[in-house]
């Protein structure tokens, strides 16, 4: 159980326990994971490249039907995954692949307004090869959030990005999870990235959680003192120094 703000205790939107996942007999990639995730709180998850990170969203998004049978997964039964490219059917109109597989009379408005909410009025009948990377993801969180996920994964959604792109989809993200209250798993390779727009910041080693650091809102802006020492802390637990 994990409590919230008003001290009152709430099921975890994630619940992962004692969670394995090898695919050779040399040794496991997830060996035995724990991890809780509340209700809207937003988890961004780093560790060195190869230590599960991206096996264990695939786990949580229930892609892999071979992790082993004696850890336990439990999600919500609504989720949505973005991953690092954008996953736009190519023969479809935007709105239409905002709004493929939804159902009911007001699918298209709600479409109409997803798109709108990621800043893509107007562009419901353009074709997703006529839309910039950083529009493409646009559209692939609006189809994501149009389904109201209870829990949203995330995996490099902006690794292919620019930087001033990645800013700016830093603002839109929060912005959206603030409305639309998922909770959220955000892989990422980006230590201050992770800081900007995480709760709470696991890193990963070995197959099981190294680090699990809370982010106060104060530290998640660049120039403040607790982002810097959070930075250091992250970075020092990956194995690179700050200046590198
Ligand atoms: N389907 C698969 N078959 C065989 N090995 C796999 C498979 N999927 C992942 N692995 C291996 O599991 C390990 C962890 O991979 P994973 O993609 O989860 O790491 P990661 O932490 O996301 O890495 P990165 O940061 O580089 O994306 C790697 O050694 C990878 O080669």
């Amino acid at each position: 159980m994990a409590a919230d703000a008003g001290g009152l205790t709430t099921e975890p939107a994630v619940r992962v326990r004692n969670l394995h996942r090898s695919f050779n007999k040399d040794g496991g990639v997830l060996n035995g994971l724990d991890l809780d995730i509340a209700p809207g709180e937003f988890v961004a998850l780093i560790g060195r490249s190869g230590t599960g990170k991206s096996t264990l969203l695939r786990a949580l998004a229930g892609l892999d039907r071979d992790v082993d049978g004696y850890g336990r997964i439990e999600v919500p039964p609504s989720v949505s995954v973005v991953f690092q490219d954008s996953r736009l059917l190519p023969w479809k109109r935007i709105l239409d692949n905002v709004v493929f597989g939804l159902r009911g009379a007001d699918a298209g408005d709600r479409g109409r307004q997803a798109l709108a909410e990621v800043g893509l009025a107007g562009r419901e009948r353009a074709w997703p090869y006529q839309l910039s990377g950083g529009e493409q993801q646009r559209a692939a969180l609006a189809r994501s959030l149009v389904r109201e996920p209870q829990l949203l994964l995330a995996d490099e959604p902006f690794g292919a990005l620019d930087a001033l792109t990645r800013i700016r989809m830093h603002a839109l993200l929060r912005k959206l999870c603030e409305t639309h209250r998922p909770a959220v798993l955000l892989v990422t390779h980006d230590v201050d990235e992770a800081i900007v727009l995480a709760d709470r910041v696991i890193l990963l080693d070995a197959g099981v959680v190294d680090t699990d650091v809370r982010v106060e809102l104060a530290n998640r802006n660049r120039s403040d003192a607790g982002f810097a020492r959070l930075r250091s802390l992250l970075l020092d637990r990956l194995g690179v120094t700050a200046d590198e």
